[in-house]
């Protein structure tokens, strides 16, 4: 039977680009110690489901993946039908499990508190398959919640809520960053998510003066975020935040908060080489307070190392936006939290909030929950967008799932979108580029210095061409031959080889030692006697490196959705092929959306947006029942 696996259905799978080389191999490791064909395919299968941002693999999935493949391979479906048994069909998790727990690779668990498997490269709990590492990851995190959760502070500090009037005007609805600033005063770990320009920024700002205000002793409070761009935009964001409070918050607590944001890679020490940080468990980062935004874009192991290296009395605020796309590798630990939110909070929080702010949150209250739900904050109100933007209309459409919404909107005659949707759109789009990019272009005409790539790189953000995929006429590989091409061909630049003035890069690596981060965008311009190509590091520095200095990175006229995360651009041209593929999802259409800050171009069929809208991304994890079931032994206890 393994045979047939291995020289009949595998090739077909990854043929098909079902299944990755990686996966493949790993099941052929496997085989050396595991004869049961069914336990060597679902080792293939949590190793692919990884690859596509599941944490593990959820046994209930069986059948459907299945039935898929055996009808790739009709000649082989009678040999193979044997790994879709009738009963499995029927009840693919307790007879997956019962038949999984049995293998010698797999350690099976039926609580979450037993320790992590040791020695078995597999672990089983509550019908889903996980590679031991990620459950042990997924179990450290769950753990560390569910212990931040019901550790919730419930005395305030003296003079909380004097504090919050002095912060907060009152006002007749309630004011939900209020709230977030008083629950996150109680307690050890708060989720603020909200969409762009909810006041995300002003909030924590907001509760950071307090806490300074709070504490006898100098605190110690660190910023930061998952990506080098996101970490630029925070101290940016921070400081603008800073400067418009001033006027309203005393001195003394806003000089207390940092100036800068670190990413989290150089707030935990990177050690060459190796997976895990200089600051962990053993050795926890000097901190009190930690504030990280762009959450949503932390994956499973960066939150189990971050959590390890806390200080046990450290104060965690996760800033982010619940409906964005969920990190590039597995695991959506904010969306998976975010889950709580439908139970509303508890009736002693409501209570809490009340003596702190004044506003009665009774209608909010439901009798069960995990108390992880007291601890999340949604800021609802955007104050960026008003009801006049088409930007902020389409994004809550889209977040809704909203097709007819998402439809309607055309008609409305918004000034800030538009949607091309007729058979030119990708030649006009490219035209578009180029003419957008014209300001900046125009920089080249002088010689670059560190002072003038401010403006340089400046116009160069003001602009972003974002593109669903890679491939494909309406991937980024071919928008950036497309846009570049034309540009040359007006004469705005001279494409000379690789580089030439004007060619806009993003680093797609880590280079600690230049102090350049994937992500980072800079661009190519003269200083009068070579090409440099000018970057703004996260120190607010800007540095032009020889092009044959720069570590890895892809020309970036257009740029991917996911990589565009945690950057924003005054005019966003969103590009969406016409036929549908796995990547097309709800998430990724808020996210192209909300990029843009004052004027959105969509190229997409109705079609393809419809059927975006109502797709909305699935990330299988067992992060939700872990606390559930933590919960529950907790309170039996
Ligand atoms: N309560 C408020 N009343 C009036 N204006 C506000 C309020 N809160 C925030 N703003 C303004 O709204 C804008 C966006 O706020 P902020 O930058 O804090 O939001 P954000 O959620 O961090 O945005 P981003 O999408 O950039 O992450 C800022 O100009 C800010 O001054």
């Amino acid at each position: 039977m393994s045979e047939l696996l291995f020289r009949q259905l595998f090739p077909v799978l990854r043929e098909q680009r079902l299944l990755r080389d990686i996966d493949i191999e790993l099941a052929r490791t496997c085989a050396r110690f595991e004869p049961d064909a069914m336990m060597l395919l679902a080792v293939a299968l949590v190793s692919n489901e990884l690859g596509r941002g599941h944490v593990c693999l959820a046994l209930s999935h069986w059948p459907e993946r299945l039935t898929q493949w055996l009808a790739l391979v009709p000649e082989l479906a009678l040999a193979l039908a044997s790994l879709l048994p009738r009963e499995v069909a029927a009840h693919p998790e307790p007879v997956l499990s019962a038949r999984f727990a049995d293998s010698a690779l797999v350690y099976p668990v039926t609580s979450p508190a037993e320790l992590p498997a040791h020695g078995r490269p597999f672990t089983l709990f509550a019908g889903r398959l996980y590679l031991s590492r990620y459950y042990a990851f997924e179990q450290f995190v769950a753990g560390w919640l569910q212990r931040a959760a019901v550790t919730n502070e419930t005395s305030a500090a003296a003079g909380l809520s004097q504090q919050l009037v002095k912060l907060f005007a009152p006002q007749t609805e309630t004011d939900w960053q209020a709230i977030a600033v008083a629950t996150a005063a109680r307690g050890r770990f708060t989720l603020i998510s909200g969409g762009p320009g909810t006041g995300k920024t002003t909030t924590v700002t907001k509760l950071l003066a307090l806490l300074v205000a709070q504490s006898e002793q100098p605190l110690l409070i660190r910023l930061a975020a998952p990506t080098g761009k996101a970490a630029a935009r925070l101290t940016e964001s921070i400081s603008k935040a800073r400067q418009s409070l001033a006027a309203t918050i005393p001195g003394a607590w806003l000089a207390g908060i940092p100036t800068e944001a670190s990413t989290l890679h150089r707030l935990l020490g990177v050690i060459p080489g190796q997976p895990e940080f200089r600051h962990r468990a053993e050795n926890p980062l000097p901190l009190e307070v930690l504030v990280v935004d762009e959450a949503s874009m932390i994956d499973l192991p960066m939150m189990a190392r971050l959590l390890a290296a806390l200080p046990p009395r450290a104060k965690l605020i996760l800033l982010g936006d619940k409906d964005q796309l969920a990190s590039v590798e597995a695991g959506a630990v904010l969306g998976d939290i975010c889950q709580f939110v439908t139970q509303g909070i508890s009736a002693a929080q409501a209570g809490r909030l009340q003596q702190d702010t004044g506003y009665a949150l009774q209608a909010y209250v439901q009798t069960a929950g995990h108390p992880l739900r007291d601890r999340l904050c949604l800021l609802r109100k955007s104050y960026r967008f008003d009801a006049r933007s088409g930007i902020g209309q389409l994004a809550a459409a889209v977040n809704q799932g909203n097709a007819a919404a998402v439809q309607a909107i055309w008609s409305q005659d918004f000034s800030d979108i538009r949607l091309h949707s007729d058979e030119q759109r990708l030649a006009h789009a490219v035209a578009l580029a180029a003419n957008g990019y014209q300001r900046y272009l125009a920089h080249l005409h002088q010689p670059m210095d560190a002072t003038r790539a401010v403006s340089l790189l400046a116009d160069f953000n003001d602009l972003r061409v974002l593109c669903a995929v890679h491939d494909g006429p309406w991937g980024i590989n071919s928008m950036n031959e497309a846009i570049a091409q034309r540009l040359h061909q007006q004469g705005d630049l001279v494409r000379e080889g690789d580089w030439y003035a004007g060619r806009p890069v993003m680093i797609t690596e880590n280079d600690y030692g230049l102090g350049l981060y994937n992500g980072d965008i800079g661009v190519a311009a003269s200083d009068g006697e070579r090409l440099r190509v000018w970057f703004q590091l996260p120190d607010g520095h800007i540095h032009g490196f020889l092009p044959s200095r720069l570590p890895a990175h892809d020309t970036a006229w257009a740029m991917t959705v996911h990589k565009s995360q945690g950057s924003e651009f005054s005019h966003t041209l969103l590009l969406l092929p016409p036929e549908m593929n796995p990547l097309l999802t709800r998430e990724l259409l808020y996210t192209g959306i909300t990029r843009a800050r004052q004027r959105l171009d969509l190229f997409a069929t109705p079609d393809v947006l419809t059927r975006m809208a109502g797709k909305a991304t699935e990330r299988y994890s067992g992060l939700v029942t872990m606390l559930e079931t933590m919960q529950r032994l907790h309170d039996a206890e």
